[in-house]
């Protein structure tokens, strides 16, 4: 099988359908990592970090495959202002942990943050980075206990940061979107890591007639 100059490191549905939208070709391969953080991280520098470990993980299981490859790794956090710094939130494990996730969203302005880390691996193996982040606030008005309930019931919250899928029906929770996009809560910010990898030198399709 032929394999692709890029390889995006998920196993996220959500961010292969946004790559591929993007009229790029590319191989998926899921990166398993640690997702624990010492301290207190601000949230851009957790997603950044768990993005690049994405990447890294790959780089590591692709071996000498994956020299002159471009691997993107990508994480997405939700962050809600607490008392003391932020409290990051990642997927629930189940559906307490995800009511408890809605609960402490409702009726708040969030951060939704990910962080794309492109890895540039050269002909000899050697690795460059080209990393950023994207924040988007987004507005979720106060939600009543039933209808967390029933959210929750629903299953939807399942594999997504924060328990929620503004992609599907919890954009009746949302009441407005500020700062980054609607792909960047979704999973990945399709311009950012399209310039990403273009400076990075990966081979990208004509865009806008531009290149
Ligand atoms: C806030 C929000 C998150 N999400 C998703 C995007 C990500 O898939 C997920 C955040 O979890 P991540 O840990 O960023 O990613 P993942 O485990 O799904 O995939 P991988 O590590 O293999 O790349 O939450 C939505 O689909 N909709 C939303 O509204």
């Amino acid at each position: 099988m032929a394999h692709e100059a890029i390889v995006l490191a998920s196993a996220s549905p959500r961010r292969h359908a946004l790559l591929r939208e993007a009229g790029l070709a590319f191989d998926v391969l899921a990166a398993n990592v640690d997702e624990s953080l010492d301290g207190a991280p601000e949230p851009e520098a957790a997603a950044a970090e768990l993005a690049q470990r994405k990447a890294a993980a790959v780089r590591e299981s692709l071996g000498d495959g994956a020299q002159g490859r471009w691997l993107i790794g990508a994480d997405t956090i939700v962050a809600v202002p607490a008392s003391q710094g932020w409290l990051l939130l990642g997927k629930a494990a189940d559906s307490r942990e995800a009511a408890g996730m809605l609960r402490s969203l409702s009726g708040t302005t969030h951060r939704v943050v990910t962080g794309v880390c492109v890895l540039g691996i050269a002909a000899g193996g050697r690795a460059t980075a080209h990393a950023a982040t994207e924040t988007t606030a987004v507005t979720m008005r106060e939600l009543t206990a039933e209808e967390i309930d029933a959210y929750v019931a629903s299953g939807e919250w399942r594999d997504k940061a924060g328990g929620y899928a503004i992609q599907e029906s919890a954009d009746r929770f949302v009441t407005e979107l500020t700062g980054g996009g609607f792909d960047n809560v979704v999973g990945l910010p399709v311009a950012l890591t399209l310039e990403l990898l273009e400076s990075a030198g990966a081979p990208l399709p004509l865009r806008g007639g531009q290149r």
